[in-house]
Formats: structure tokens, sequence, C-alpha cells
């Protein structure tokens, strides 16, 4: 079985920052201002864990799928169907915006042979702006390639049982932090979109709202609410209630504490160290709210195990 994984990349050093950039930007070099911005936000983080912690993820799912089949020699596989998930997983590792990229890894898939893939993003929910723009580069590269690679695709895995129990288990452990878990508010994040986006159609903030809901419903809590963070530094509208606007809002309501998940991102990078650790840690502070912020998903077994369950369904689908 092979795999291509995939994630945003952050540069690795300041020396990144500008091409890194202008890869988001679609190639258009940033203008001084923002690029001072953004290594602001790298600097007062520190680092951005993100890169290492795909590769980890990719090397726990590669374990983890050889581990429940194993890789036997081909004489002693028997007459196992061609697409059956036993035989050796290998896990390749491609991200959006810098390295490896996504063209360097499926070119490292062609030259190993492989000819047909499961390609899925370390991110649950499907937008026009992220993981169709993944499909993209990933179609981008296949087109320089002389030999086809079949890719099979999990766009999206927004309701998934087991993802669901991750974040329930780790919003759980907020709660036994809770002074009064009755009376705390629980607030779900993903990353903001374009609101040109979600008028034509995409299906992001559906399946934000609706990983929101059976985690509060797994957890039986009576109340929470969705809202965005990290809107890009674009002059159109994106997707609101931006979550310091709504923390705001929450304190205007009565509340005193609030559980913050970022459901949009298994992972931890700058976006929930600056926007969540600090931007709205200060904004919760400045209204007197007490904010939890629960731990993200990582390379945690219990998120590998979904995504081994993800690709192993994919790969048997004809
Ligand atoms: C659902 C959409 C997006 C996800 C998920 C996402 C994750 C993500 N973003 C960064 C870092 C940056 N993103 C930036 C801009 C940007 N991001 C998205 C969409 C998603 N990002 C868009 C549409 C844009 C705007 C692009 C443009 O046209 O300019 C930037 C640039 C600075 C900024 O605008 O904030 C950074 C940096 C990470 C690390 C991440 C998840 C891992
Ligand atoms: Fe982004
Ligand atoms: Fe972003």
């Amino acid at each position: 079985m092979n795999v291509l994984l995939m994630a945003y990349g952050t540069p690795y050093g300041p020396e990144d920052l500008e091409p890194y950039y202008t890869d988001i930007r679609r190639g258009k070099k940033p203008p001084h201002e923002l690029l001072e911005e953004l290594q602001g936000r790298y600097e007062a983080i520190g680092k951005s864990p993100l890169n290492e912690i795909t590769l980890v993820q990719a090397i726990r799912l590669q374990a983890l799928l050889n581990l429940e089949a194993p890789p036997y020699p081909r004489r002693l596989q028997g007459p196992f169907p061609p697409r059956a998930p036993q035989g050796p997983a290998r896990v390749y590792v491609g991200t959006k915006h810098w390295l490896p990229s996504i063209g360097e890894a499926v070119a490292a898939m062609h030259e190993d042979g492989v000819r047909r893939a499961v390609a899925i993003v370390a991110a649950p929910h499907y937008s026009l702006r992220s993981v169709a723009e993944y499909k993209e580069k990933v179609e981008q590269a296949l087109k320089g390639l002389p030999d086809p690679i079949e890719m099979v695709w999990v766009e999206s895995y927004e309701a998934h049982p087991g993802l669901i129990a991750c974040y329930a288990r780790r919003v759980e452990e907020a709660i036994w932090r809770l002074r009064e878990p009755k009376k705390a508010a629980f607030v779900f994040t993903a990353h903001s979109i374009p609101v040109a986006a979600v008028e034509r159609g995409d299906p992001y903030p559906r399946q934000v709202e609706k990983t929101a809901e059976l985690v509060a419903k797994r957890l039986g809590l009576p109340r929470f609410s969705v809202a965005y963070q990290s809107a890009g530094r674009t002059p159109e509208p994106w997707l609101g209630p931006d979550i310091n606007e709504h923390l705001r809002a929450l304190k205007e309501e009565g509340y005193e504490e609030v559980v913050v998940t970022a459901v949009g991102f298994p992972a931890d990078h700058l976006e929930v160290f600056y926007d969540l650790d600090l931007e709205a840690q200060a904004t919760a502070q400045e209204v007197g709210l007490r904010l939890l912020r629960t731990r993200s998903l990582n390379a945690d077994l219990d998120y590998i195990q979904v995504l081994k369950d993800l690709v192993e369904a994919a790969w048997l689908r004809s």
C-alpha cells in the first residue's frame, strides 16, 4: 500500500520565510510590511513544529500500517487480491507550501515504482482553498511523469468516529481543569476562508460545524459554538465570527471560562501557537475570560489510527 500524506508545510528557518510566503500567494512576492509581520509572528512563537510533526505522523502511520500487515516476501503472500491492504506500506510526505514539496513526493513515488496510492491531507475538512489546492498541486506533479499514478483521494473526514473521539478526549481533559464546568463555553475553531469561497458553495463551514456538533454530542455539552481564526492578510472579507470577537461576545453573555478546540488543525503550528495561544489568549485576558486551549492531536497514536483507518478503506475502494 502506498500513501501520500500531505500537510501545509512551514519554513525551516528565517531565510525560508519569503519564498514560503510567495508560494502561499501563488508566486506573488509579499509586500515588505506583510513579510515583517509574519517574521514577527514566527519570532514570537520561537518555532513552528509542523514539519517535524508531519514527518512523525508519516513514520508512525507507516509503522502502524506495517505492524498489522507485516511485509512478507511476495512469494509468501498467497492469493491476496492486488489491492488488499496487506504488504509493505510506504508513506510519502509532501507539503503544500514548503519542502519536501508535493511535486518532490510524487516524483519519489514514481521513482520507487508506485502506480497506485492513497492521497490524504492531515486536515479533516474539505475546502476550495485547502484540499482542492492540494489536489491541483498533485495533478500538476502527475502531469510531468512518464507513467501514471492512480491517486485515490480521502477528501475529508470531518465525521469519522475515531476523529470525534480524539477531539472529545482532549476537550474532556480541559473539562477536568475548569472551575465550573457547567457554566463554561465550548468553542471549536477552524481556519477562516474567504467569504467568496463560501458563496461558491464550499462545503467547509458545514463540515466544520459537523465536527463541532458531533464532539459536543459525544460529550453531552449543553452549549457550543464555532468560530474562525487566522483570516488571511488580504482585503477581501473572510468567514467569521473571528475567534477574538467571539471571545468578547462570550464575556458579554456572562461566561467566565472557555474551552477552545482547534478542530481544523490536527497539528500544532504558527496559527495555534500565535493566533490562539498568544493573540486569542491576550484577548481573553483583556476581557477577563479564562481560556483553556485543548491539546492538539499532533502525531498521537489515536489520530494516527484514524489516518490508518481512512487510508485502508480508500485503498480497498475501486
Ligand atoms: C482552509 C483554508 C486554509 C487552511 C486550513 C490554512 C492553514 C494554514 N495556513 C498557514 C499559514 C499561512 N496562511 C496564509 C494565508 C492563507 N491561508 C489560506 C487558507 C488556509 N490556510 C488562504 C486562503 C490564505 C491567503 C492566501 C492569499 O491569497 O494571500 C499565510 C500568509 C499570511 C496570512 O495571510 O496570514 C500564512 C503564513 C498555516 C501554517 C496553516 C496550517 C498548518
Ligand atoms: Fe494558510
Ligand atoms: Fe493561515
